[in-house]
């Protein structure tokens, strides 16, 4: 247990995620899917502003930024239950009034909610002074999502069960993504019912990562990364949205060294030779007018942190 004191106002940087592998086996009897996953946190960042209410128990949000008319300022908000999980677990008598701002495309498959969730549990820990460590934390995550864990921890992980067990794996270097933000968004849940429809479940093999996708982040080498990234979720979000695969086309005719749905989607993202070839294809991206926006992100990049306090005098 750490020993630091509670503060009025904390706001925590939360990353995007993407996975680098996503192997997906047949349906659990709860309905979730097993799955064997590589993430990575890209430096695509929403930033969580968490402000006391010391009168009340009150919880309340407001969005900003790019996606804040699609994300939803009630109970239903992941943020907004994430508060909700450590008031009641906790006896909290204080309340909490949050800001997000976002970045992160919204049902785009890179976990903006999930993120927002994680980066809630970590400053509603310092406001009201609970002092969770780091494996209640994981807890309370595994509690609110499946993708929720790996954003309190980050860098580049290994997600097994439903994605909630993570273990962080070893990667060496930095890569460079492009990330192609479509217009709407994709359900998670349609999507995984849409893979389950189009293949014969009783073909459909345990979850595996692919030992190549291990040898290429041991190596840092993004020629080798190119050629070990998968997602079995990519032909269902294909084909729900199959507009997607042309998008996908372009970046690859554009240079990329390999392209891929984003989770569920329907982002898609591109891997860069490096940092110049990645602004020359998201100007060639943007120009094309395939997309609603285009970002460029770095990764692996650390999870949910605290940004310290700009004091002013
Ligand atoms: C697509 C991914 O983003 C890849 O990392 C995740 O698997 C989705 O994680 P998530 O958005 O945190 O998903 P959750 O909030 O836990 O679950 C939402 C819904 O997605 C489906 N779901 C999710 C995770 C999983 N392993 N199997 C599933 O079938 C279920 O229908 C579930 O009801
Ligand atoms: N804080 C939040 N930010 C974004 N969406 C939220 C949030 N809270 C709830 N939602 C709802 O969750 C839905 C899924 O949004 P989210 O951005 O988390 O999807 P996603 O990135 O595709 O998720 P994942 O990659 O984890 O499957 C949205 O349509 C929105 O209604």
């Amino acid at each position: 247990m750490c020993d630091v004191p509670p503060s009025a106002e904390v706001t925590v940087r939360a990353p995007a995620k993407i996975n680098l592998g996503l192997s997906v086996g047949p349906p659990r009897p709860d309905g979730f899917h097993p799955v064997a996953t590589v993430y990575q946190a890209v430096a695509l960042y929403d930033d969580v502003t968490a402000v006391l209410r010391d009168d009340d128990g009150e919880i309340s949000v407001e969005i900003s930024g790019d996606f804040a008319d699609d994300v939803p300022t009630d109970e239903t908000n992941l943020a907004v239950r994430a508060a909700q999980l450590l008031q009641a677990e906790y006896d909290v008598d204080e309340g909490v009034d949050l800001t997000i701002r976002k970045t992160i495309p919204v049902a785009g498959g890179m976990a903006g909610g999930s993120t927002d969730a994680a980066a809630t549990l970590v400053a509603c820990n310092r406001l009201w002074g609970l002092q969770l460590t780091q494996t209640e934390l994981q807890h309370h995550a595994a509690e609110l999502g499946s993708d929720v864990p790996f954003c309190l921890v980050g860098h580049t992980a290994l997600g097994q069960g439903r994605g909630e067990q993570v273990t962080e794996v070893m990667s060496r270097g930095t890569f460079h993504w492009v990330f192609a933000i479509a217009d709407g968004g994709l359900s998670t849940p349609d999507v995984y019912r849409e893979l389950d429809r189009m293949r014969p479940l009783r073909r459909v093999e345990a979850p595996q990562v692919r030992p190549e996708l291990m040898s290429a982040l041991l190596s840092g080498q993004p020629g080798a990364l190119a050629v070990a990234l998968s997602n079995d979720l990519q032909a269902a979000a294909l084909s729900l949205r199959p507009e997607l695969g042309e998008t996908l086309q372009f970046g690859l005719d554009q240079g990329a060294l390999a392209a891929q749905i984003s989770g569920s989607g329907p982002t898609c993202l591109f891997l860069a030779a490096d940092s110049r070839s990645a602004v020359d294809l998201a100007v060639e991206l943007a120009e094309s007018g395939r997309c609603r926006m285009v970002r460029q992100a770095e990764g692996p990049v650390p999870g949910a942190r605290i940004l310290p306090a700009i004091v002013s005098r």
